[in-house]
Formats: C-alpha cells, sequence, structure tokens
C-alpha cells in the first residue's frame, strides 16, 4: 500500500474482538481522518447518524453465533437500509467463496478473509471508500436531477396555474386525464387555440407515475426544417458548422419522463417519417453519432388541426396518428362550456389582483356578461382581458367594460379609418357564425395593429404560432 496522504473518509469498525478493533484502527488512523470503532452492533445505527460514515468494516460473525455469519448478513442489511451510500466490508475468518459472493449480493462492497494482509486490507479498504463517494455522488446528482426537474414541471412558462373546469365536458376531460395518466399510453390533446391543451399536458404528467423525471416540450412548429433531428435527436460536436459541442436531444432529456410534443399538425411529411421511425424503435442517435440511445417515453402531442381531415388531406402519416393518439383528449372551447367562465374568471381576478396588489370584485351582471361572451381565443384570451381589467379599473368593481373594450379591441381602433366600419360589424354583428366573426376580428386587429403580426396576437390572447394559422387559414 502506497498512499501517504491521510483522505477524508470516516471509518467504522465493528467486531467483538478489542484486539481486531485496536489493531484495524492503528492501521487506518494513518491514512482516514477519523476512524470510529465498537464491539456493539447495536451502536451502529446511532454512529451511521451522527457521524458522516464512509466505510464500515463488519464482522459477520459475533459471539453468539460463531461461523454461519448470519448475524453480519442482518447488520449489513440494516446499514444498506439506512444509508445505502454506506459501503460495508465484510470480515470473518471463516471465508468461503459462497459467503463471499452471498455477502456482495446483499449490498456488500468487499469480503475480507481474517487474519488479514495490512496491505490487502488498505486496498480493500481504499477501494470501498472509492466506492461509496461514487454512491454518494450518484445520490447527490439524483436529488440535483429530482430538483431540476421539479423546477421545470412546475415553473416552465408560467404554467403554475391550476387546470379548472366545473362543466360536465371538463369533468369528462379529468376523468379521462386520471385514468390514462398511469399508463403508459401516448395521449392526444386536441383543441382550439387557447383551450388549455399545455395545461393538460403538465396534469398528465403530474397524475402519472412519471412525475418526479421531467416533462420535456417542444414546439413543433418553431423548429426551423434543418434542426429538427437536432432538436429531437440531439447532435455530436462537430455534426455541422454550428455544432461546437455535444447536445442532447429532447426524447434523451425526457427518458423515463415525458415528451409533449405541442403543434404537431404543423410538421412537414418527412420529419413525421423520422418522428415515427424513433417512436417504433424506442431508440434515437444523435446526429453525427454512430451509436443508438435507448429511451423511455411517455408521449404527449398536441393539435389544434383535425388531424384524421389532415390525413384525408395527405398532410399528415395514418400511421403516425394511429401511433400517438391511443388516447384522444379533446379540449371543448370555451362557448361550449360557459357555465366555466364564472369560475375562470374568479381565479385570475384572483391571481391578477395578487399580482398586482388590487382589491377588486366582478358583480353577477358583469359575470352573466362575461359568460355571454364567445371568447374566440379561450382561456388565454379571458386570463389576458382580466389582468387588463384589473390593471385598469379604478374603484373597487372590476370594470369589464375595460374588458368589453378588449373583447372588441379589435373593434375600437384609435384611428377613424376604415378599420371602424369593421369594428362597427363586430359590435352589431349581422352574423352568428363563429368562423366569420373570427375571420373578421383578425382583419380588424391587424388593421388595428396596422399589420404588426405580434401586437395582433397579442391583443387577441393568441399565441404567434396561432396567429399566424389563421394568417394562413383567412388568406390574410
Ligand atoms: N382549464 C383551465 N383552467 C385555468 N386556466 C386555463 C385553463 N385552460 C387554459 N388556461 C390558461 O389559458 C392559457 C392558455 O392555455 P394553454 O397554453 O394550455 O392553451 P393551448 O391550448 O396549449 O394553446 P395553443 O394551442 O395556442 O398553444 C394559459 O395561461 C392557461 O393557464
Amino acid at each position: 500500500m502506497t498512499q501517504t496522504a491521510k483522505q477524508a473518509g470516516h471509518i467504522l469498525i465493528v467486531d467483538d474482538n478489542t484486539d481486531i478493533l485496536i489493531a484495524a484502527k492503528l492501521l487506518l488512523k494513518k491514512y482516514y481522518q477519523k476512524v470510529h470503532t465498537t464491539d456493539n452492533p447495536f451502536d451502529i445505527e446511532e454512529i451511521v447518524k451522527t457521524q458522516p460514515i464512509d466505510v464500515i468494516l463488519l464482522d459477520m460473525n459475533f459471539s453468539q453465533d460463531a461461523i454461519s455469519g448470519k448475524e453480519g448478513f442482518y447488520w449489513l442489511k440494516k446499514v444498506v437500509e439506512q444509508d445505502p451510500s454506506i459501503a460495508v466490508l465484510l470480515m470473518t475468518a471463516y471465508g468461503d467463496i459462497q459467503l463471499a459472493v452471498d455477502a456482495i449480493k446483499a449490498g456488500a462492497a468487499d469480503f475480507v478473509a481474517k487474519p488479514w494482509q495490512n496491505d490487502q486490507l488498505l486496498g480493500a479498504v481504499a477501494a470501498a471508500y472509492a466506492h461509496a463517494q461514487d454512491k454518494q455522488k450518484v445520490g447527490q446528482l439524483t436529488r440535483q436531477t429530482q430538483g431540476l426537474n421539479q423546477a421545470l414541471n412546475q415553473g416552465a412558462g408560467g404554467k403554475n396555474f391550476d387546470f379548472l373546469g366545473q362543466s360536465a365536458a371538463m369533468q369528462q376531460v379529468f376523468s379521462t386525464i386520471e385514468k390514462a395518466a398511469l399508463t403508459d399510453a401516448n395521449i392526444l390533446i386536441t383543441g382550439e387555440s387557447g383551450t388549455g391543451k399545455e395545461l393538460a399536458a403538465h396534469a398528465i404528467h403530474q397524475a402519472s407515475l412519471r412525475r418526479e423525471n421531467a416533462l420535456i416540450s417542444l414546439d413543433m412548429g418553431a423548429i426551423a426544417d434543418n434542426l429538427f433531428e437536432s432538436e429531437l435527436f440531439g447532435h455530436k460536436k462537430g455534426a455541422f458548422t454550428d455544432a461546437k459541442a455535444d447536445k442532447v436531444g429532447r426524447f434523451e432529456l425526457a427518458n423515463e419522463g415525458s415528451l409533449f410534443l405541442d403543434e404537431l399538425g404543423n410538421l412537414p411529411l418527412s420529419q413525421q417519417t423520422t418522428l415515427l421511425a424513433a417512436l417504433q424503435n424506442r431508440q434515437v442517435t444523435p446526429v453525427g453519432g454512430n451509436k443508438a440511445i435507448d429511451v423511455n417515453i411517455r408521449l404527449i402531442c398536441a393539435t389544434n388541426d383535425n388531424l384524421q381531415q389532415a390525413v384525408d388531406e395527405g398532410r399528415f402519416r395514418q400511421d403516425l396518428l394511429y401511433r400517438i393518439n391511443t388516447i384522444e383528449i379533446r379540449l371543448p372551447p370555451l362557448r361550449e362550456r360557459s357555465e366555466d367562465i364564472p369560475l375562470l374568471v374568479n381565479y385570475y381576478l384572483e391571481h391578477f389582483c395578487h399580482k398586482y396588489k388590487r382589491t377588486l370584485s366582478v358583480s353577477d351582471t358583469d359575470l352573466q356578461t362575461l359568460s355571454a361572451y364567445a371568447w374566440p381565443g379561450n382561456v388565454r384570451e379571458l386570463a389576458h382581458a382580466i389582468e387588463r381589467a384589473v390593471i385598469l379599473s379604478e374603484g373597487e368593481l372590476l370594470d369589464i367594460s375595460t374588458v368589453v373594450g378588449q373583447v372588441t379591441t379589435t373593434a375600437q381602433p384609435s384611428q377613424a379609418d376604415s378599420a371602424q366600419s369593421e369594428s362597427d360589424q363586430l359590435v352589431n354583428a349581422d352574423t352568428f357564425n363563429l368562423e366569420e366573426l373570427e375571420h373578421r376580428t383578425v382583419r380588424a386587429a391587424l388593421k388595428h395593429y396596422q399589420g404588426n403580426v405580434s401586437q395582433a396576437a397579442k391583443a387577441l390572447g393568441l399565441t404567434r404560432g396561432a396567429m399566424y394559422r389563421r394568417l394562413e387559414k383567412y388568406d390574410l
């Protein structure tokens, strides 16, 4: 043994023979920061509780039972239960191969025969100490990962809002989520923009057995074509010009957790094929790599497109649809569940009052007015409208004229230009066809914000992606 500098480790020696305790302590204290001893195995629990023990040298046979090693196994099991990061070295004078094998199977780091050669004992303790440090490191990394996952799952993008609904339609959604979440079935969430698809994905993950692991989200509509594979599967350094370092892909990040692919309807056919292959093989190969990595993910997809129609039109692969929609959850638009509106208004009123340090309430008549509105931007639009009303209201009553103003933001252009006539049409709707109303609203918002898509999308309570889809749909 050529060790010279003392290691930081704490070693505990447990043997009912005091000569052994003294001999081992004399030898080990030259190399380790602290060597504890006891002749009574009942002391182990307390010592482990109060001292940062790394390695325990444990006799297998205490006085009552000299040769079977049963007692050693009993105490070994106790230590493993109490602190699995401690490395246990079992010692016996009656060693045989089978005993050694059993000891290691039971969780011992190694096995030392008595009497020992000093070099052998030092070597075994050094290896056990390194083993304990590795286990501690793994434990630390595991805790860190769990903490990061929790932060990721709760905090991301303000997705810590409650997922609310008292309507029969939403109760049905919650019940399906509850049933499906515990399985590993792939889930497809459909619904208009702002109906809570992303919130539903979080609810599924939180109710699943994978909740301690990450929920990794990816907006499929937002990935540049040439980065699709790298984003999903990762890449190796140097795989392409901008690959300055290895990158872990979303599939691998989501391993043992859930992968949420949002806006799936936007995926070009070639990328659908690549995605399907990864899902079928449960393996991904990083761009520029030559080794496939096994991935175990629960897939949740969302879209506001009608994917069956997309299949019929040749825009979406039927086999991919089959793969992702084992369970389909449709989130109803807010206009189909107006009984949820008072609940949501009060929830967001409380949330934003807290945020902006205001005390406001909403009258029953105003709740009725808000419940009668169609909310084409669904809950997102409602939440934005309430936020604006909280900011703009004076006095103690929520001034919903500011909400109605926002609802018709699109309807109240600041300039007396031709948008005025559009807004009049919105207020005095000559049609109740929602699509027609949506078309007009989007057009008016664009005019009002002089073609600025981001501002118009914000006013409508839509994401830019959702706004662009509407521009395309209405050919604007
Ligand atoms: N049932 C609900 N209860 C409370 N808040 C909700 C509910 N549904 C949606 N919201 C809120 O509405 C906003 C939009 O929700 P989310 O992003 O989940 O919608 P989405 O369907 O994924 O929209 P898009 O298709 O535009 O991405 C979020 O702020 C979310 O918290």
